[in-house]
């Protein structure tokens, strides 16, 4: 109604029209407003903020508030320069302008009320349509946010997935590296035993070899000894039997001259230093292969030996080498569990850090929603993408570095078994050389044996027919003997009858001395020298006393005169013994008692005897031996038999004389041949024995010989004085 009426008065003045324009642009207004802000508002709902509508409504009011109010302004300005200059030709027109005026009061009015209507009205569409713009963009971006979720949450598993695919692969590689430990493992457990093996079969054969080489020196050791053991019996029957036959030629013979004796104890001398040098040559050669036996068994052990510590060393290398090998081994696995560890740490951290950024930006995307979500997921994508080519990277990396790991300990295993089985075949031929070497000493031994064998064989035979010789010449002695003895079996019968005689002269002599020189040793005196009746010897008669302390070696000294020098041998401590031992001895028992006690037997027995022997000698030359051993024995002795040319006088110290006398003890059975007789015997030389020696010191007629030399240096001394004093 207002615009029609505006429209109605605008076409009478130009001033209505624009009034009538003004108010109908300012109607439409507010609508185009909306209208735009309607269409426009789920375009701008991403962006814009909900309250513009209601805003641009309130401004559209504003805007036609003010273009009545312009209107009316200047209608009334228009109506007063009316009023002013045009009221009196015109009241028709005043009218109209005051009803006009109050018309457009009446519009003004309406229109503010239809305006604040209309601005209300508006402002609820405005409010709907921004609660529903709001809604909508609210609705858009809870489903965004909706949907940002769904892809974070997407995103999160993608990233679990991938975290777990990751760590599967690590432990799949940490496995397969465990296997690779393991197999590295296996190979050096495969190569020690393999070393073990080789050091037990080297042992084996070092062990064999040595049991093989002293079996075989064993035997070489038994032929020898079998072959010595062999030529000393094959040595000593000869002896025996040249023994017997010298036993037999000296029984022959034993009655007859004193050639026949001499040359009976040169033939037994000379095939007994016959046998006792074949003797000593078998020993020689025995203790030459004994010895040569025991070299090679020595080298033989010695090489054992060797190749047994060779076998710990090449054993020890392999050990050390198998334990360097294992410890590298380790060190890599250890290296690359390191890596494996730090990437896994990384690729945790890394998650960790991609799950907070994720967080991060799922945060934002709450705010920016899709497009930073799905920048996110590409991020996350990429980075997972990464993160896995990283882990495959890495386990290949790991892979090949296993794969080198594993090749380098096939290598190193390679080398270490081609090293030991190198070893292995030097020690093999060094085994075998040893072997060679033993088979060769061995075969030495055997040749040698064989020699010896052969040499000691000779030497029996060369005894054997030594022997013969011995017999045949023992024979034709036998045979010219018996020749001789047919003739001199009367003088020998004579002989027999007058040595009966003097036996029993000196037995009735020593008879009635011992007799008083019993009663005397009741009594505790000796008997008188006076009361030995003896008769005189030969004036060519020689006597040399042989002096010494027991066991100092008179007997054997002498024993080696009478072979030389032809002396006739009286020990007056032998006579002793055979008085003793005769049947019907009264004197035995008192003898026994004696010598046992290393006493000195009384002077009248002990003359009486040597007197007897002397007399009965065909020779004129004595050696009295161990007599006198007191100083009334002396000058009895030499006052009523004979006196003395020289003492030989056989000094030895006590402890040399001990040993000497204990080893005769051991088959002498002598009563006196033990400790404690010989202690007491020691004991009456020094007090008693040595003074005569002293006597005959002070006579300047003792030739001294030092008794600690052998038998033949001894003798050497003794020949050497006999020949001064008997000027031979
Ligand atoms: N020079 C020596 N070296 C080593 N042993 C010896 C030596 N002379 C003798 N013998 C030994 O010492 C022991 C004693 O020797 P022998 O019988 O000749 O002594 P003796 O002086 O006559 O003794 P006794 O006065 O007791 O009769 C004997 O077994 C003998 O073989
Ligand atoms: O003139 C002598 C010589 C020896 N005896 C006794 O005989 C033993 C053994 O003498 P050997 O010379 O050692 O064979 C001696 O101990 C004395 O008891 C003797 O009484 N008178």
């Amino acid at each position: 109604m207002l615009s029609s009426r505006l429209i109605a008065a605008t076409q009478r003045a130009p001033m209505a029209r624009h009034l009538a324009r003004s108010a109908q642009a300012s109607r439409q207004f507010p609508r185009a407003q909306l209208r735009r802000a309607h269409s426009e508002a789920p375009k701008a709902g991403a962006g814009a903020p909900p309250k513009q509508p209601l805003m641009r409504a309130s401004t559209a009011l504003m805007w036609t508030v003010t273009a009545i109010g312009v209107g009316y302004f200047w209608m009334n300005e228009y109506a007063e320069r009316l009023d002013g200059k045009e009221a009196a030709p015109n009241a028709a027109i005043s009218r109209a302008i005051g009803d006009a005026k109050t018309r457009a009061s009446e519009a003004l009015e309406t229109g503010k009320a239809k305006a604040i209507d209309a601005t209300a009205d508006s402002r609820t569409k405005a409010k709907q349509q921004a609660q529903e713009v709001t809604n909508a963009v609210v609705s858009k971006a809870s489903a965004l946010k909706h949907q940002a979720d769904e892809k974070i949450d997407s995103a999160k598993h993608a990233v679990s997935d991938k975290t777990g695919e990751a760590s599967k692969t690590v432990a799949a590689a940490k496995a397969k590296l465990q296997g690779v430990k393991h197999a590295v493992d296996d190979k050096v457990d495969a190569v020690k035993h393999k070393a073990e093996d080789l050091k037990s079969a080297a042992t084996e054969k070092a062990q064999a070899l040595k049991s093989s080489a002293t079996a075989q020196v064993d035997a070489a050791k038994g032929q020898a000894s079998d072959i010595k053991k062999a030529a000393v019996d094959k040595a000593t029957a000869a002896k025996s039997s040249a023994d017997a036959k010298i036993d037999d030629a000296k029984k022959a013979l034993s009655s007859k001259s004193g050639d026949a004796k001499e040359k009976v104890q040169e033939l037994k001398d000379s095939a007994s230093s016959k046998a006792d040098a074949a003797k000593n040559a078998v020993q020689s050669k025995a203790d030459y292969v004994k010895s040569k036996a025991g070299d090679a068994a020595k080298q033989a052990k010695d090489k054992a030996d060797d190749l047994k510590s060779k076998a710990g060393d090449v054993a020890k290398q392999a050990k050390d080498k198998a334990g360097e090998l294992k410890g590298q081994a380790q060190e890599k696995v250890d290296s690359a569990k390191q890596q494996v560890g730090s990437k896994v740490d990384d690729v945790k951290s890394k998650t960790g850090d991609l799950k907070k950024q994720v967080t991060d930006k799922a945060s934002d995307t709450q705010k920016k929603a899709s497009e930073k979500g799905s920048e996110l997921k590409k991020q996350a994508d990429d980075k997972v993408a990464d993160v896995k080519k990283q882990a495959g990277d890495k386990v290949d990396e790991v892979k090949n570095k296993a794969g080198e790991i594993k090749k380098q300990a096939e290598d190193k295993a390679g080398d270490v078994k081609k090293q030991a089985q190198a070893k292995v075949d030097d020690v093999k031929d060094k085994a075998g050389d040893v072997k060679k070497q033993a088979q060769a000493k061995v075969d030495d031994v055997k040749d040698k044996a064989g020699d010896v064998k052969k040499q000691a064989q000779a030497k029996v035979d060369d005894v054997k027919d030594k022997a013969g010789d011995v017999k045949k010449q023992a024979q034709t002695k036998v045979n010219d003997v018996k020749e001789k003895a047919e003739g001199v079996k009367k003088d020998a019968k004579d002989a027999v009858e007058s040595g009966k005689k003097q036996v029993k002269s000196a037995a009735d002599s020593a008879k009635s001395a011992a007799a008083g020189a019993a009663a005397k040793a009741g009594n505790g005196a000796e008997e008188p020298a006076e009361e030995l009746n003896l008769e005189p010897l030969a004036d060519d008669t020689t006597v040399v006393f042989v002096l010494g302390g027991p066991g100092a070696g008179k007997g054997t000294q002498c024993a080696n005169l009478v072979r030389d020098y032809g002396f006739v041998h009286l020990s007056a401590g032998d006579l002793l013994r055979a008085e003793q031992n005769r049947s019907n001895s009264k004197y035995g028992e008192l003898i026994n008692r004696y010598i046992k006690e290393g006493q000195i037997v009384p002077m009248e027995i002990t003359i009486a005897l040597l007197h007897a022997a002397m007399k009965g000698a065909d020779s004129s030359r004595f050696l009295v031996d161990g007599f006198p051993r007191k100083m009334d024995q002396a000058l009895k002795f030499e006052e009523a038999v004979c006196p003395s040319k020289f003492v030989l006088y056989y000094e030895c110290p006590e402890q040399e004389m001990l040993k000497r006398l204990l080893k005769r003890g051991e088959t002498s059975g002598r009563a006196d041949d033990n400790i404690e007789s010989i202690k007491k015997r020691f004991k009456v030389f020094e007090d008693t024995s040595y003074p005569v020696i002293e006597h005959y010191k002070k006579q300047d007629k003792v030739e001294t010989v030092s008794c600690k030399q052998s038998v033949e240096d001894v003798y050497r001394q003794t020949k050497e004085i006999i020949d001064k004093e008997l000027q031979l």
